[in-house]
């Protein structure tokens, strides 16, 4: 990466989308006129592409690692025990996803996402975990089985709160970089009605996707609420639609964590943010690796990833958002409760 003081563009830049790396240090400990103008870059990029890295973000990389470290070790457990905490209602969300099961797409025919779910399903599986706390919505912890299940319900509660802690920070940033009062999120975000995904994709045969053009990790869609923040290992997959409608490769880098913008968030900004169509297909080839995919043995390394989806306090009324509109009539949307709308996307996938 060069040094250059004049246009060193850290991020990936492909077919008009830019996803720059953005240093969230100066948010977090600068003065006004630094904390302002990182703020404009965080909404900005919101604005052009919808997604940037964030670096300097603030979770410590052990922290991370440990997430990482504590979610494999929970896949590895024997399926018998994973169904045991399986997922059970749109509108608890919370629990163990089974490969095959959620199917992420735009449409909202059931008809065609039975027949999309029978065609290629989704190659992973996920633990979904909510907000604790919630009446007749527990959280399906493993600690019922075994110390370890104990050490990862532990650490997840806690890593859930420090992921909602970079929720709030971030929403601040918006809020000052889009001229509103920087605190004018924070009785949307104190609730804390976020969703964190650990998400396992499973090692696969090379030879299913060569047969299957259309095979994917995870299909194309958007994500639901305001913010995603996606922690990526070091694998690859991730692809972001450029306006062009091309693919662009969201190629992990270290030590970043990758922000997207929702539905539920551009539609609060009026469509002056963006929530941007995103999939997971298979790795790209690493550098000098010899091309294998006729071997029937060869097989993609598992990939794994944690995403903390964002969303306004369920309670809350979503309406266009103060100077996104030049008049009532300029309101593309009528006003949504928050967590009626999360339901109502969640209820189109399961
Ligand atoms: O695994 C990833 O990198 C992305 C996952 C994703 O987009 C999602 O679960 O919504
Ligand atoms: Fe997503």
């Amino acid at each position: 990466m060069s040094s250059n003081a004049t246009a060193a563009f850290e991020g990936v830049e492909q077919d008009g989308l830019n996803m720059p790396v953005i240093d969230f240090l100066a948010f977090r400990t600068g003065d006004p006129v630094q904390r302002k103008a990182t703020a404009t870059q965080i909404s900005d990029a919101f604005k052009n592409s919808g997604f940037l890295y964030l670096k300097n973000h603030g979770i410590p990389r052990e922290q991370v690692q440990t997430a990482f470290n504590q979610s494999a070790k929970l896949f590895a457990r024997p399926q018998t025990q994973k169904d045991e905490l399986a997922w059970t209602t749109p509108r608890a969300n919370r629990g163990y996803v089974a490969s095959g099961r959620e199917k992420v797409t735009q449409s909202d025919d059931p008809e065609e996402i039975a027949k999309l779910r029978a065609s290629n399903p989704d190659l992973k599986e996920s633990i979904e975990i909510g907000r604790e706390g919630v009446e007749g919505m527990p959280n399906q912890w493993p600690d019922r089985f075994d110390e370890d299940g104990v050490e990862f319900t532990k650490f997840m509660k806690n890593f859930f709160l420090t992921c909602k802690d970079l929720h709030v920070n971030v929403m601040r940033a918006i809020a000052m970089g889009m001229d509103l009062e920087e605190d004018f999120f924070d009785g949307y975000t104190d609730g804390g009605d976020n969703n964190l995904r650990l998400l396992h994709y499973p090692a696969v045969k090379k030879s299913i996707f060569k047969e299957n053009p259309n095979q994917v990790r995870a299909g194309e869609h958007s994500d639901y609420g305001s913010i995603t923040l996606l922690f990526q290992d070091n694998i690859g997959g991730l692809e972001v639609k450029s306006p062009k409608g091309t693919w662009v490769r969201a190629t992990p880098i270290p030590d970043t964590v990758v922000i997207n913008a929702g539905d539920l968030l551009s539609r609060w900004s009026n469509d002056i943010i963006k929530s941007t169509n995103h999939r997971v297909i298979q790795p790209p080839p690493k550098a000098g690796e010899m091309d294998d995919a006729d071997d029937p043995d060869a097989t993609f390394s598992a990939r794994y990833s944690i995403a903390y989806f964002c969303n306004p306090n369920f309670d809350k009324l979503i309406e266009a958002l103060p100077g996104t509109f030049e008049s009532e009539a300029a309101k593309k949307y009528r006003a949504i409760n928050s967590g009626d709308y999360i339901e109502m996307r969640l209820t189109a996938t399961y």
